[in-house]
């Protein structure tokens, strides 16, 4: 179609590339400010510095999301806009007779969804995808998403309906925090990348009450618990654990203050994610009660000391192998309180190939990993 309107290949060449700044020339000077253009079928030529150009003046314009026909377009703003997230937005798009005049928002995709699911005879599934490269607000996005359905999907008449309500959003949207501590991590890209992809199904009921969550991970990012690319760091849960352990929890968990482990690199790097309080409430008000939370942070710091271990060049692979330095198996076992040292004393720990000198280099550190993560409940009110 566009061929025909202007009458020009869209392949390369100096006539197409000319007659292409033409367009753009004439684009740029049309008589609507760039910033006003809300959908990007709008965009006449659509090229790609056509559409870069309108989300440039949109962002420009702290107009943060286009709609894209039925996609909508998210521009990080990475600075708070607190405005455009409040209590009272929500409540104007899901009060809006067609919330799709509003401005283009994410709370007009949730509304348009709770709709569809609402309005059929017979309820529909509904899926939203968030997709994006890393640091591009997918993680952010979702958790707007969830706060949106929260505050829409609780509009109980009875008094118990209504606490048994506000008990499920609170527990979905504590869920947040604890997946986030211990699948996100901070990278080159972005201080808190979900080193994981999840699936976050949240169930109604026949009168459009939530009435649960379940969350499903995937493809997490196991072997960061071994080895991390210079300048990013494990994953939040190890440096909130060292930061945040009180004296009683440190002598418990073998964790001295300002102890160096080599599996927590750029430990000096302060990040608001290393709030380890956050954590703890969050997994309190998710049913894990605190026996079970010490259980799960005490393995965490006997991850940090077997990090630590370090195994001298064995010829003999049908040999133990042999402790480098002073360490002790026994040291390093005191923080998870188990036979740990008695039993690699024994029988050895396997055999690391030459030139690796840890349990990383025998491809072991990523068991206890997925272990611990496994051994997380459910995030299922
Ligand atoms: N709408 C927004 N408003 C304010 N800040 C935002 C917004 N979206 C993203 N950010 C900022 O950008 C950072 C990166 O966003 P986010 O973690 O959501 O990216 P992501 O796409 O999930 O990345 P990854 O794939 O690495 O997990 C956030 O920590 C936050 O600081």
């Amino acid at each position: 179609m566009l061929q025909q309107v202007y009458g020009h290949s869209s392949g390369s060449g100096a006539q197409g590339g000319e007659s292409l700044r033409e367009d753009l020339r004439e684009f740029l000077s049309g008589e609507a400010p760039l910033h006003q253009l809300d959908d990007l079928t709008k965009v006449n030529p659509v090229t790609l510095e056509t559409v870069l150009r309108c989300l440039q003046a949109r962002y420009a314009a702290d107009t943060f999301y286009t709609n894209a026909g039925c996609t909508l377009v998210a521009l990080n703003p990475f600075k708070p806009v607190p405005q455009l997230y409040s209590p009272a937005l929500m409540r104007e798009y899901h009060a809006a007779p067609q919330p799709q005049k509003l401005k283009p928002h994410i709370f007009t995709v949730g509304e348009q969804t709770y709709r569809n699911v609402k309005s059929l005879t017979e309820p529909v599934n509904q899926s939203v995808i968030v997709s994006g490269e890393s640091g591009a607000g997918k993680t952010w996005t979702s958790r707007c998403l969830m706060k949106f359905f929260a505050v829409v999907a609780a509009s109980p008449t009875s008094w118990e309906s209504h606490r048994i309500t506000e008990r499920i959003e609170q527990r979905i949207l504590n869920s947040n925090p604890v997946m986030e501590a211990f699948g996100n991590a901070c990278t080159l890209r972005n201080n808190n990348s979900s080193r994981f992809g999840k699936f976050i199904q949240l169930q109604l009921n026949r009168a459009q009450q939530m009435t649960g969550a379940a969350v499903q991970t995937y493809l997490l990012e196991k072997t960061r618990v071994a080895c991390q690319a210079s300048s990013e760091r494990n994953f939040h849960i190890f440096y909130q654990i060292c930061k945040g352990a009180s004296t009683d929890e440190r002598l418990q968990w073998h964790l001295p203050e300002g102890a160096a482990f080599s599996w927590l690199p750029n430990p000096e790097r302060t990040l608001e994610e290393d709030c380890f309080e956050v954590t703890r409430e969050a997994m309190l008000h998710l049913g894990i009660d605190t026996p079970t939370q010490n259980n799960i942070f005490q393995v965490l710091a006997g991850l940090l000391h077997l990090g630590n271990i370090r195994f001298a060049d064995s010829e003999d692979e049908a040999q133990p192998c042999q402790l480098m330095g002073d360490a002790k198996c026994e040291d390093r076992a005191g923080a998870w309180g188990s036979g740990f040292g008695h039993s690699a004393r024994e029988q050895g720990p396997p055999c690391p190939q030459k030139g690796q000198h840890g349990w990383d280099g025998g491809g072991e550190a990523g068991r206890p990993g997925v272990g611990m993560w496994k051994a997380m409940p459910s995030v299922k009110p």
